[in-house]
């Protein structure tokens, strides 16, 4: 149940729906029982003793009943349901907003199929308790607790006997719960299981295809989905191993009562229509117990996708500044790194070691080295998607920590190499971290980044809708989009992570075009695999295994002759001699 509290905040406050929902579900149940009751009178009154004269009374009465139960069982029904779609309602919206603060540490983990699941497959399973097994559970308790009391109301020794048989049902209905509640689990795991699997392989299918490794998915898919088969088998299992045992507890019951019951009707201490009324009143009993396995379905359901969402609830949000500013600070751009070690959450490596550097506002700081050599962990702690494991990252003089989120990242512009662009319209792509430009800047930003004339060329110019992850565009263009979208929010300090390493020599040349314009007056970050890409930096951080191994002007380096970045220089640069030289002699 603790599931249940702990999610209360959720569906308590509208708990006005469940009391209307339930206070019909009386009236309903309440009437249900009535019946066996107009079965005896009609029996021992109306027949036995030949009182045909009321019998209008009784059917016009009868037909009462069934029009409030009616006009009952509309209302429960409904406000059940408002009760369950209203709640989940704001569960998803408070899911939703989770997934947008927490820290990049939790998506490093997780799967998005498995996400994707926990807000659809197990918000609706929560939902569908709130709506019906909850009140399947109360009616089990009335319709019991009702026909009961008719039962003591005509024989209590009778009704004894029949009740002799809950006790074993009890412990048979525990029993299940405990074995069906993990398997429901196993259910929806393997179910975000399932669901990561077709979402990697729709978002990979280039990788697929162009690897010719369709069978291997296919594969792979199968070991899922026969996965998902067998978790649901083994709960079906569990499920036809427990339901007969239920139900014959239940028939034994009805023996026992036909047996006592018979014997007291021939003693003459029991009338025929009260045989039958308790008769009618064991089934109302037996159907809810038939029943139960399936509100214990229901019900363990939803606690195993309770579960599910409180541990996406549960998680720590990103971490925000201490004594953060209430309005948006502009920086001017002086960035500090003062000591910086990081370590990525279960690495055993560091990945940032003793990181020094200043960069004064309006400089370029070039950062280079082998791949994995710490550059992106460098831009990522500047943007505080992780937090340096010791260490100051300052920017104008001030910790990072004395600001709010919102200013870092407001303040921080980033043009990646792969760009993420959402399905929708290369305006809304640009205008995506300032959505309320005018369509003037947007414009502007896109002459200024080299977009304007191939967004002009395309059928709907600015509203020409993107396919998933800017499909339809080529590399080089998606990234000028980027390029446009950092220059319209303004940013005071600029990361370039690789920004022109996927692209050909004239794209790369109409991109640098670009940059040099956004590059304008910020303090720019370039990581590059390119010396070409950053030898006009101010600085240049050579970088390896997460230390900065040498550090100064391109000039300066290049005279090192020893030195790290002269190597990468001769590589990148005597290449190109050689190449130059085979051109000459005409190969
Ligand atoms: N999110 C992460 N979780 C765990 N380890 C990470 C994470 N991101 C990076 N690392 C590790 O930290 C080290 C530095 O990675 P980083 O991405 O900063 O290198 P890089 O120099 O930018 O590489 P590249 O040139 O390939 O982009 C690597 O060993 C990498 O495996």
């Amino acid at each position: 149940m603790d599931t249940f509290k702990r999610l209360k905040d959720f569906y308590w406050p509208y708990k006005k729906y469940f009391y209307w929902s339930i206070l019909t579900l009386i009236l309903v149940s309440g009437i249900t029982v009535v019946y066996p009751m107009v079965l005896q009178y009609t029996i021992d009154e109306i027949i036995i003793k030949g009182e045909y004269s009321t019998v209008p009374y009784v059917a016009i009465g009868f037909i009462l009943l069934m029009i409030i139960k009616g006009a009952a069982t509309y209302t429960h029904q409904f406000y059940g349901d408002l009760f369950g779609i209203r709640s989940v309602y704001e569960l998803r919206e408070s899911l939703y907003e989770k997934l947008q603060f927490l820290p990049f540490d939790y998506y490093d983990n997780a799967k998005t199929g498995d996400l994707m699941s926990r807000l659809t497959a197990d918000v609706e399973g929560f939902r569908f308790f709130l709506s019906f097994g909850f009140s399947q559970l109360i009616n089990f308790v009335l319709i019991i607790g009702f026909s009961l009391s008719v039962m003591f109301f005509y024989s209590i020794p009778l009704a004894l006997i029949t009740l002799c048989m809950m006790p074993f049902l009890a412990i048979v209905v525990y029993k299940f719960d405990k074995e069906v509640h993990p398997a429901f689990r196993g259910i929806r795991k393997s179910m975000a299981n399932l669901n990561t699997k077709v979402q990697e392989n729709i978002s990979g299918i280039n990788t697929v295809k162009s690897l010719s490794r369709e069978d291997f998915e296919i594969n792979k898919f199968d070991t899922s989905n026969e996965d998902y088969k067998s978790q649901y088998l083994n709960t079906s299992h569990i499920w036809a191993k427990y339901f007969p045992v239920m139900e014959l507890i239940g028939n034994l019951s009805v023996v026992l009562l036909l047996a006592y019951g018979g014997y007291l009707v021939i003693q003459g201490n029991l009338s025929a229509g009260e045989l039958v009324a308790f008769f009618s009143l064991v089934w109302y009993i037996m159907g809810p117990i038939m029943n139960l396995g399936f509100i214990m379905n229901t019900f363990s359901q939803s606690k195993a996708s309770g579960e599910r969402l409180l541990e996406v609830l549960d998680e720590p949000l990103e971490m925000e500044g201490k004594d953060r500013e209430l309005e948006m600070v502009r920086f001017h751009g002086e960035v500090t790194f003062e000591n910086v070690t990081h370590r990525y959450k279960n690495e055993k490596k560091e990945a940032l070691n003793d990181i020094s550097f200043t960069a004064k506002p309006g400089q370029t700081i070039g950062l280079i080295g082998a791949t994995g050599s710490g550059k992106t962990s460098i831009t990522q702690l500047l943007s505080r998607f992780y937090n340096p494991e010791s260490g100051t990252i300052a920017i104008d003089g001030k910790p990072l920590e004395d600001y709010s989120l919102r200013t870092i990242r407001k303040n921080i512009g980033t043009v990646l190499q792969e760009s993420f662009l959402f399905s929708s319209t290369i305006k809304d792509n640009i205008s995506y971290g300032n959505p309320y430009a005018e369509m003037d800047d947007i414009i502007d930003a896109a002459k200024r980044a080299q977009a304007h004339d191939f967004i002009m060329e395309l059928p709907d110019g600015y509203d020409t809708i993107l396919g998933e992850r800017g499909l339809g565009l080529s590399g080089g263009q998606k990234q000028r989009i980027s390029i446009a979208r950092a220059i319209l929010i303004d940013p005071t300090i600029l990361i370039l992570d690789d920004a022109t390493s996927a692209v050909d020599m004239e794209t790369e040349f109409r991109i640098q075009k670009a940059l040099k314009e956004v590059m304008n007056d910020r303090t720019t970050f370039i990581i590059a695999h390119r010396i070409s890409s950053l030898k006009h930096a101010d600085e240049i951080l050579v970088l390896s295994n997460g230390k900065v191994i040498e550090r100064g002007t391109h000039e300066e380096l290049i005279h090192e002759e020893s030195g790290a970045y002269r190597k990468i220089y001769d590589i990148q640069y005597q290449d190109k001699d050689k190449v130059f030289q085979m051109n000459g002699q005409g190969v």
